[in-house]
């Protein structure tokens, strides 16, 4: 019988956020500082800008801090791009990688998401690796197709449950307000969990599986009570302290 999954809850506040934005990590933290927070883990990725100040704000453990991508990379000559090391060392322990807005803006291949994730794991980052499907590939039927593609492809082979965590994003749910019915997303989570299993045996089944795109207080204890559904990678809603912490709510019932 696998153990059950301890939830996570991950925020990613992509491109906003500047000094006065702390104060809401703070509401996180400190709202994450009661009994709420026995029953989640949070990641909170901010913009890389405002890592070290945000490791500094951060007194209180209740609350981890992400990257939103790094370089292939350690190190060496690639302008304006972030290694996993500075990561790291700005107080990082989680990054996302191939986030949908990333495969789709950058081209990033499955190839490559594949290869950040080892370059994450070396400098001591967990990886959030993103999969999901277009508007497009879902009018074709193509999900799981693309689910099955996208998740074998991105991963190294020596997966473990506490440097990996998979994140299903469906392309259109993404900041539209639209989000799968449940019985959708239980079809996916379902389809990754077995996948995951046939090849990483027991650690498969131990690997955290979010559910991200869309992700409101409102739904969040529906969307979160689907089985194979480990948590949530929440955008919009998670810059600000209340929402956010209303969708951690959901753990209270859930
Ligand atoms: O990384 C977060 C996802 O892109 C979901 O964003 P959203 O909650 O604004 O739809």
């Amino acid at each position: 019988m696998t153990p059950a999954i301890r939830p996570l809850v991950a925020g990613n506040w992509k491109m906003n956020g500047t000094g006065g934005s702390l104060a809401e990590l703070s509401a996180i933290a400190a709202g994450l500082s009661s009994d709420l927070g026995q029953k989640l883990d949070a990641v909170i990725c901010v913009p890389a800008t405002l890592l070290s100040r945000a490791a500094e704000t951060l007194v209180s453990e209740t609350i981890d801090l992400g990257g939103q991508d790094c370089h292939v990379k350690e190190s060496g000559a690639h302008t304006g791009d972030i290694s996993a090391a500075m990561l790291k060392e700005a107080g990082a322990s989680h990054v996302i990688v191939g986030h949908s807005e990333r495969r789709t803006d950058h081209h990033e291949t499955d190839e490559l998401i594949r290869a950040k994730t080892e370059t994450a794991w070396k400098a001591g980052l967990a990886a959030i690796v993103c999969v999901g499907e277009t508007a497009a590939e879902r009018q074709e039927k193509r999900t799981l197709e693309i689910i099955g593609r996208q998740l074998l492809g991105s991963l190294p082979d020596n997966v473990r449950n506490d440097t990996t965590v998979i994140a299903y994003e469906p392309v259109w749910a993404i900041g539209t307000g639209q989000t799968p019915t449940a019985d959708d997303v239980e079809k996916v989570h379902a389809f990754m969990r077995s996948e995951l299993i046939a090849r990483f045996g027991s650690e498969g089944a131990k690997l955290r599986l979010l559910y991200g795109g869309s992700v409101k207080p409102a739904n969040a204890v529906e969307l979160l009570g689907v089985s194979n559904v480990d948590g949530a990678l929440v955008g919009g809603a998670s810059l600000k302290a209340t929402d956010f912490l209303a969708i951690c709510e959901a753990y209270r019932i859930l």
